[in-house]
């Protein structure tokens, strides 16, 4: 296909505003590109009307500035444009494709003009999609000293060879600014119009390829029996499943049982191991292969960051003996292992130079949650358990070991008890990670979606202010540490009494739970401090209070409940602060718990 049809066709697309008809028109192209060439072309189109260069998994990039993109067009535009004239042009126009459309790059042409080719009248030198594709693909190849020089020249001979709409659409493409309102729910339609295949199995072939030129590949090229025969490759990065806000209460009416996870408060990677060590083609490897096989590791965003984190490649040479992708995530942790907050992780995650100096710095330790692949099985159509079970089963190198004693494996609960779930949340707090993921255990891995299979709990949108009125000496390393707090509200009473100036009495304050949660030790010897003087009386390990200090807490629900004396209990209560602007006489009352609850 000739660049020029291909120009004149994403202007047409760019034009239309009915997504029926984009998609009509997105599918037509396909059609029209399939050259004979074995579908390289249409898996070029496939890609370039969305923009991309690259299929969406890697993280190569065409590694060129808006500055060469003009030096580029400067001097495709002759003698007397030069880069700033362009620029300034650009700020005149204010869009990339417009300033290319907008010279005259005949002048130059010169030979390939001459060579003939039937352009004279679009103005064209006759360019075709394979051949853009050849010279972008040996532009971001291009590396080391001059290569910016050799990039720009490259650029310089497509737009040497460029009409004004050619120049346009080349000129976005580069630069990453297509934009003619094709999205990728736009090519996957259009991958199944063409080619008439259904657009779930072209939906599928996707998640597992995320490569919109290779599906559209395959589809032209063997039908859906093509696209159902595409798996999941070792090193080549799949979309991650993400998560809705979601609470445990709608969790368990959704469910019969829910599947519940610690929440690791660090960033998601995607681990990548075969100890076969073949190097997939096209990727852009910085690990090469050596005796412990092929180790990528991939960020949410499918950007390859194996070299940042030496860690995770050290742990998948340790503990991994068959090919497998797992999902997971890197958090940060202290000289003890204890968990550190997700900034920290950050120092780490993209980080290009001195990681070993880094590394000293925050360490970081993998934890995996998912299994995508193992040992040449794809499992993302499996339930939640099954691939969960397989997860352990890659993880743990000695049959003998309990699921709790399998390095780097996140813990799956399965459960209808909201009180299990609320002791699973006080541990993951207590252990400094930062809560629950709610999962539902029959639910396939959806790459890419953010669907109601996972919820992380959603954060607290209401808090209350309570007054501690009680608290436990804590147990072993916390034994000299108040902790398990007892919370209270004012009554209707105290806020007459408070209204006729006199203080906030004990009697006037009643229970509505406990908060044992969301407290680090630093914090806790802190609260321990701020309260000691406040003791009123002890009776073995439980405290009284005289109210003093007000807390704000966050809680998933207010129920009502015969064990506290406000007739309400908080469920999943959370400690969120101290607010030391504030005195008991200022804390919340069991009317505002009535309305809240609604
Ligand atoms: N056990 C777990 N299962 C799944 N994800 C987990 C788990 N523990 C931690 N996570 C992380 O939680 C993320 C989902 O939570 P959250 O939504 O807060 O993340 P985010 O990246 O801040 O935002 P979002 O994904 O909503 O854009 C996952 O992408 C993953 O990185």
């Amino acid at each position: 296909m000739e660049f020029a049809t291909f120009a004149d066709r994403a202007a047409a697309i760019e034009a239309e505003p009915a997504d029926l008809e984009t998609v009509a028109r997105v599918a037509t192209l396909l059609e029209d590109a399939a050259d004979g060439d074995g579908g390289r072309t249409v898996a070029v189109v496939a890609r370039y009307v969305q923009g991309r260069v690259f299929p969406a998994w890697t993280s190569r990039t065409l590694d060129i500035g808006p500055s060469a993109c003009y030096e580029a067009i400067a001097r495709a535009a002759g003698t007397n444009v030069s880069p700033d004239d362009v620029e300034d042009r650009l700020a005149e126009v204010g869009e990339i494709g417009d300033v290319a459309a907008s010279y005259d790059f005949g002048g130059q042409r010169g030979l390939s003009a001459f060579a003939g080719g039937d352009d004279s009248a679009n103005g064209g030198g006759g360019l075709t999609v394979p051949e853009v594709d050849e010279a972008l693909y040996e532009l971001a190849a291009a590396e080391g000293s001059g290569s910016q020089d050799r990039k720009v020249d490259l650029l310089f001979g497509l737009f040497n060879r460029c009409s004004s709409d050619e120049a346009r659409y080349l000129a976005r493409l580069v630069l990453s600014e297509m934009r003619i309102g094709v999205g990728e729910g736009t090519v996957r339609n259009a991958i199944g119009e063409a080619f008439d295949v259904p657009v779930e199995r072209v939906e599928r072939a996707l998640q597992v390829s995320n490569d919109y030129g290779e599906v559209a590949r395959v589809a032209r090229e063997d039908g859906r029996e093509g696209l159902d025969a595409m798996t999941l490759e070792v090193g080549r990065p799949v979309q991650a499943m993400l998560a809705q806000a979601g609470t445990v209460t709608g969790a368990l009416e959704d469910w019969d049982e829910a599947g519940v996870e610690w929440k690791y408060d660090g960033a998601r990677v995607q681990l990548h191991y075969d100890p076969g060590g073949v190097a997939i083609d096209g990727a852009d490897a910085t690990v090469a292969a050596d005796d412990a096989g092929e180790i990528r590791v991939f960020s949410r965003n499918m950007e390859d960051v194996t070299d940042a984190l030496p860690e995770v490649v050290e742990f998948a040479d340790e503990h991994l003996a068959e090919p497998a992708i797992l999902d997971g995530e890197v958090v940060a942790v202290d000289d003890d292992g204890e968990p550190l907050p997700f900034q920290e992780v950050l120092k780490r995650f993209r980080r290009k130079h001195d990681v070993a100096k880094a590394r000293e710095d925050v360490a970081v330790r993998p934890v995996f949650f998912d299994c995508l692949h193992a040992d040449g099985e794809d499992l993302l159509e499996e339930p939640l358990t099954t691939r969960h079970e397989r997860l352990e089963a890659v993880l743990r190198e000695d049959s003998e070991r309990e699921p709790d004693e399998v390095e780097g494996l996140s813990l799956l609960w399965r459960t209808d008890d909201p009180d299990e779930i609320e002791r699973i949340d006080a541990d993951a707090l207590e252990a400094g990670h930062e809560g629950l993921m709610l999962k539902d255990p029959d639910s396939t891995y959806s790459p890419g979606r953010r669907g109601k299979h996972w919820r992380k709990r959603k954060p607290d949108v209401e808090t209350l202010d309570c007054v501690v009125t009680g608290a436990e000496w804590g147990e072993g390393r916390r034994a000299t540490f108040l902790g398990t707090f007892e919370l209270s509200v004012r009554d209707g009473d105290g806020e007459k009494r408070r209204s006729a100036g006199s203080a906030v009495e004990p009697r006037n304050l009643e229970t509505v739970g406990k908060v044992a949660t969301g407290i680090t030790d630093e914090k806790l010897a802190e609260l321990t401090e701020l309260l000691e003087p406040h003791v009123a009386s002890e009776d073995g390990t439980r405290v009284e209070l005289e109210p003093a200090v007000v807390f704000e807490v966050g809680y998933e629900e207010i129920q009502t409940s015969p064990t506290y004396s406000s007739g309400y209990a908080l469920r999943f209560p959370r400690f969120v602060g101290v607010r030391s602007d504030k005195d008991p006489a200022d804390a919340d009352t069991v009317e505002r718990l009535e309305r809240l609850r609604g």
